[in-house]
């Protein structure tokens, strides 16, 4: 009874799970998911001014740039494959305010990046962002009143950016600031501006969470936010909460739902597809992406297959695609690939 392979087989009868993993086609054979170009959606930052690519220092490989540079970026984008952008400004100090009422304005930054790449590169998705925080004084994605985000007030202000967003190009709008009710809001606005064709991607469940601090060293609001957010986004510890959430965004006319951020948060992408049966999108965020970056730079980790591995994982756990800042570094190498 020396032979284990014997013992083995006496307790598991027929079943042998490594005959599907014996051989690289026998494995391709039955891989169940994989990731292409069609699942990526890359976000990039845009600054005022021309010719500027502008070093992010937490995110190696990710840049601030001019509106004519992120032209260039939207047409390389466009032939790697990649269907769609999403945009984030980051605005100069002297137009931020209390109210981030430069959001409002039909040529700010953001439609001005939105204008362009749509001009240049019509067949490429505009996702474009919908909040306040790279619009105020106090980096809140709401309207800030005697230390509260006021709800309503705010809602009123993201529709009118909305159509405005609409109005300049956007072919996604896509809410991130977790007020109450703006998904409908939104809806109703847009529809009644002749929008109707323009789809929200709601930024259904987005938790507060550590992993932002990158994304806010590129749109200049780290040094701004005073407090936390906790009081609308959404406590990391509740599931059942985020999907409640996310079904009030359903019933007000969502067209897709976003889990934010992406890895910690598989469970929630499954309950939300599970649930709803909508497209459902992963925001692999910007400590995410710099988290691989840094252990890759360290030499503590394989940085390619790491953005490989996390980017394939959110198929597994059921989303149709990933917002990444990966995307056009997995897009070169699934070209390689073939
Ligand atoms: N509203 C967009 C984000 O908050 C992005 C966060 C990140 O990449 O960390």
């Amino acid at each position: 009874m020396t032979d284990k392979t014997h013992l083995v087989d006496a307790v598991t009868g027929h079943r042998r799970m490594r005959r599907l993993r014996k051989a690289d086609w026998q494995r391709r054979m039955v891989q169940e998911n994989r990731l292409t170009v069609d699942d990526l959606i890359w976000p990039i930052f845009v600054v005022p001014g021309s010719n500027i690519l502008d070093p992010i220092a937490a995110m190696p490989g990710v840049y601030r740039m001019s509106v004519d540079k992120a032209v260039e970026a939207a047409k390389e984008a466009a032939d790697l494959g990649i269907p769609a952008l999403a945009t984030f400004p980051n605005v100069e100090m002297a137009l931020r305010d209390q109210t981030g009422s430069e959001v409002l304005k039909s040529n700010n930054l953001l439609n001005q990046v939105t204008a362009a790449i749509k001009k240049a590169v019509p067949n490429i998705g505009v996702i474009t962002d919908v909040a306040l925080d790279p619009f105020t004084s106090h980096g809140h994605d709401g309207i800030l009143r005697d230390g509260e985000i006021v709800n309503d007030e705010t809602v009123d202000q993201l529709v009118r950016a909305a159509i405005a967003q609409a109005d300049a190009g956007s072919d996604i709008i896509a809410p991130s600031d977790m007020m109450d009710g703006r998904i409908g809001a939104i809806r109703r606005g847009l529809d009644a501006a002749g929008h109707q064709d323009v789809g929200i991607m709601s930024y259904a469940t987005k938790f507060a969470s550590c992993y932002y601090g990158p994304y806010r060293e590129a749109i200049s609001t780290s040094g701004l936010l005073k407090g936390d957010k906790k009081s609308y986004y959404i406590d990391p510890a509740n599931g059942t909460e985020a999907v409640r959430d996310a079904a009030l965004d359903v019933e007000e006319g969502a067209d897709m739902l976003m889990v934010k951020p992406g890895l910690p948060y598989l469970d929630i992408c499954w309950r939300l597809k599970d649930a709803f049966g909508l497209p459902v999108f992963a925001y692999q965020v910007s400590g995410e992406y710099s988290q691989i970056k840094a252990a890759a730079a360290n030499g503590w980790i394989d940085g390619e297959r790491a953005m490989l591995e996390t980017l394939l994982c959110f198929k597994r756990a059921g989303c149709d695609g990933i917002l990444t800042y990966f995307a056009p570094e997995v897009a070169r190498l699934l070209a390689k690939q073939g």
